[in-house]
């Protein structure tokens, strides 16, 4: 196992799927889209999860950020097994360890960039802390927009702003599904880089689901899912070696991941958004009306 740089409250693990079985669907529309992963995301890495399309990821993702369950195996973030936890817990638990960065930027329209970066403490009840702010709001480069609203910024400024959402409340680990799937290569070059620093400067941990074997090049570390399976482990990647690495999937596979390819990025939009909703729980409904009343006060 990999030695951990900044390990959360003693565990070396940010997070973790044992034996993770996700059985979708029953008898002859029976999905297995996990078959049986473990695979660890140590505390400060950066870790990127690839493989071709239907291969699993976005399902681990979401089974290990607690977003849904697992068949059969254990998910954990930290040292808490998330099985053991009821609805309620769970939900706490999301908002406040874990952080979420979504395709779909998800930013609430309504709020200024400075009240959608501190939404998730102001819905736990938290101040936020000046100083740690303040240096996220310089790492993401958004100063001098915090008083602007999501829809007067670009794709890849709005996605700044989730990045920064992210990591505000100073979680265990941060979870991003294709962070740059909407973005020009620049805009999302310029995400990655930013999902990288802050995970370096804030010792937190990242673990981002891509196709984009570039996207990959910027973790620490790439783990290869192959039907439902974890396949191959790749440290300090860069964007030929993974490239080289998902042609040989191709070679076995290649017409039908070409094929499912269009399919899939429709169902991870809707999977994206409603994502988001558990992630925050029940503080949706909270959150827009903290907009309704900030919206009245600004
Ligand atoms: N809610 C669901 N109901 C039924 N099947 C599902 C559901 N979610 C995912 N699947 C299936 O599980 C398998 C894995 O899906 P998943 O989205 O995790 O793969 P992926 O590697 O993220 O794919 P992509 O790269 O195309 O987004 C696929 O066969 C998919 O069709």
């Amino acid at each position: 196992m990999t030695t951990a740089t900044h390990a959360p409250a003693g565990y070396a693990d940010a997070a973790r799927v044992l034996d993770a079985v996700k059985v979708y669907g029953r008898g002859d529309t029976e999905v297995r889209a996990l078959d049986g992963v473990s695979v660890d995301f140590p505390a400060g890495r950066f870790t990127a999860v690839m493989g071709p399309s239907g291969s699993g990821k976005s399902t681990l993702l979401h089974c290990a950020a607690g977003l849904d369950t697992l068949t059969s195996g254990a998910a954990f973030v930290g040292g808490t097994d998330l099985s053991t936890l009821d609805d309620r817990r769970l939900t706490l638990l999301r908002r406040d360890r874990v952080g979420f960065v979504f395709q779909a930027f998800n930013l609430l329209p309504t709020l200024t960039v400075a009240e959608n970066i501190t939404l998730p403490l102001d819905l736990a009840g938290r101040t936020p802390d000046r100083a740690r702010f303040d240096r996220l709001v310089d790492t993401v480069g958004l100063r001098d927009r915090l008083h602007h609203r999501p829809g007067e910024l670009s794709g890849g400024q709005q996605q700044r702003v989730a990045v920064a959402r992210a990591f505000v409340g100073d979680p265990d680990v941060v979870f991003a599904d294709e962070p740059t799937g909407n973005l020009d290569s620049r805009s999302g070059e310029e995400v990655l880089r930013l999902l990288g620093r802050t995970a370096r400067e804030t010792g937190r941990t990242v673990v981002m689901v891509t196709h984009d074997p570039v996207a990959a090049a910027h973790a620490d570390e790439v783990v290869f899912l192959a039907d439902g399976r974890l396949v191959d482990r790749m440290a300090a990647p860069t964007a030929d070696r993974v490239l080289d690495r998902m042609k040989a999937f191709e070679t076995g596979t290649g017409a039908k991941a070409v094929e499912t390819d269009t399919g899939a990025q429709a169902f991870e939009t809707g999977s994206g958004a409603k994502a988001f909703e558990a992630g925050t729980g029940d503080s949706a409904s909270a959150g827009s009306e903290a907009g309704a009343t900030r919206g009245a006060t600004t």
